[in-house]
C-alpha cells in the first residue's frame, strides 16, 4: 500500500476515479483497505451459493392455481425468508436486451476519462459519475466507479447526468426503466401472493410515484483482492433492488458465511432492501451483501433500486401482524435518507424502524 505518512483525505481520493489509479499503475491507497477475512487456503469463489432460481413466468398469471404455480410461489416465499434474494428467470426481458444494456454500460466506462467526467458529480452528491458521497472519517472506500441516475418518475430525471455517448445510452436506459418497472410489478404481486396477502398491497405501499434509481457499477481489476473490496458489506435501503451482473463477485451473507451469487445467464437477481423487511414485518429478510475485487478481470453490474414514493408512509402489512408475530416495525417514511446517514458511518439503519 502507499506508505505516505500523511494520508490523503477521502475527499481528495474520491475526486479521482479508481479506474484512473489503475491506468496510472498506482498502488491502492490505504483508505481502500477494508477486508480482514481473507483466507489464502480457501478459494473466495468456492461457496457458489444455492440461491434459489424462480421462474417469474410461471408466477405472472396470478389467476392460475396449478400445482406448478403453487410450488413456484412456495419456492419464492422460502427464498425470501431464508436468503432475502432470488435469481429470476422468465422475467420477460429478452436476453439480447440484457446483453445490450451491459454492453452499453461497458462502452461508457471504457471511454476516456474526460468524456466520463462530463457527467461527474461532486464528492457530496449522489447523482452522476463518480463514487459514493464521502463517508465519515475512518470508513473505507470501495474499489469501484459508478454512474448513479434517477430514472423514474420521469420528471425527476436530470439529463445533464445522462451520457450522450455511447449514443444509444439514453434510449437503452429509458427502455430498461420500463422493463424493470414491469418486473417490479410482477415481483411485488408474486411476493404478496406468496404471503397470502392481497396482490396489490406492496404496490400500494410503494405508491404511484415509486422511485427507480439506476446505479451502473464498474469494478476495476485490483492487485490486492485479499485486502480490498469492490463494495463494502451493506444491506440496501431500497424496497428491493434488481441487479444484473456480467461476472461473479457479489456475495450474500447467510448462515454465518459469504455465498457467491453464481452467474446464471440472463437471470436477474432480485435482492430485498430494508423497506421490504419492514413491510413484511420481518418475515422476509434484507440480506447483507458485498462485492469482492478481482485481480484477473473487471466487472460490470447494474443495480436498479426500487423505493417507495417520497414522503409516503410504509409499514408492516396488517395481514402479517398477529399475537404470535407482533408488530416488529413502526411506520416510517423516507427511510432511504436515514439509511444513507447510517451507511456513511458503516452501520445499518434498520433498528431505527423497530417498534
Ligand atoms: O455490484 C453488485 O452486484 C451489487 C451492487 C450493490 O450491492 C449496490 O449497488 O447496492
Ligand atoms: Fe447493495
Amino acid at each position: 500500500m502507499a506508505g505516505a505518512s500523511v494520508l490523503p483525505p477521502a475527499e481528495v481520493l474520491l475526486s479521482k476515479r479508481v479506474q484512473e489509479l489503475v491506468l496510472n499503475g498506482e498502488e491502492p491507497p490505504t483508505p481502500y483497505v477494508s477486508r480482514h477475512d481473507y483466507d489464502a487456503t480457501k478459494d473466495d469463489y468456492s461457496t457458489l451459493s444455492l440461491i434459489p432460481i424462480i421462474d417469474l413466468g410461471i408466477l405472472s398469471n396470478s389467476k392460475a392455481s396449478t400445482e406448478e404455480y403453487e410450488e413456484e410461489l412456495m419456492k419464492l416465499k422460502l427464498a425470501l425468508q431464508s436468503w432475502g434474494c432470488f435469481q429470476a428467470i422468465g422475467h420477460g426481458i429478452s436476453s439480447s436486451f440484457l446483453d445490450k444494456i451491459i454492453q452499453v454500460a461497458r462502452e461508457f466506462f471504457e471511454q476516456p476519462m474526460e468524456e466520463k467526467k462530463k457527467y461527474a458529480k461532486t464528492v457530496v452528491e449522489f447523482e452522476g459519475y463518480g463514487a459514493d458521497p464521502v463517508p465519515e472519517e475512518g470508513q473505507s472506500l470501495d474499489w469501484s466507479d459508478r454512474l448513479f441516475l434517477d430514472v423514474y418518475p420521469q420528471d425527476l430525471r436530470k439529463l445533464k447526468f445522462w451520457p450522450e455517448n455511447p449514443t444509444s445510452f439514453r434510449e437503452v436506459l429509458k427502455d430498461f426503466t420500463e422493463k424493470t418497472k414491469m418486473v417490479t410489478e410482477l415481483t411485488s404481486k408474486a411476493m404478496a401472493k406468496s404471503l397470502n396477502l392481497e396482490e396489490n398491497c406492496f404496490l400500494n405501499q410503494f405508491g404511484e410515484r415509486s422511485i427507480l434509481q439506476a446505479r451502473f457499477n464498474y469494478y476495476s481489476k485490483c492487485q490486492r483482492p485479499d485486502l480490498i473490496l469492490g463494495l463494502k458489506p451493506h444491506a440496501d435501503g431500497s424496497g428491493y433492488t434488481v441487479i444484473l451482473q456480467d461476472e461473479v463477485g457479489l456475495q450474500i451473507f447467510n448462515n454465518d458465511k459469504w455465498h457467491t451469487v453464481p452467474k446464471v445467464p440472463h437471470a436477474i437477481l432480485i435482492l430485498l432492501g430494508d423497506q421490504m423487511e419492514i413491510m413484511t414485518n420481518g418475515v422476509f429478510k434484507s440480506p447483507v451483501h458485498r462485492v469482492l475485487s478481482n485481480s484477473g478481470r473487471d466487472r460490470i453490474s447494474i443495480a436498479m433500486f426500487y423505493t417507495p414514493e417520497k414522503g409516503k408512509e410504509i409499514g408492516p402489512e396488517d395481514g402479517l401482524v398477529d399475537v404470535e408475530r407482533p408488530k416488529k416495525f413502526k411506520k416510517v417514511k423516507d427511510y432511504a435518507d436515514i439509511h444513507w446517514e447510517y451507511y456513511d458511518r458503516g452501520m445499518r439503519a434498520l433498528h431505527t424502524a423497530e417498534a
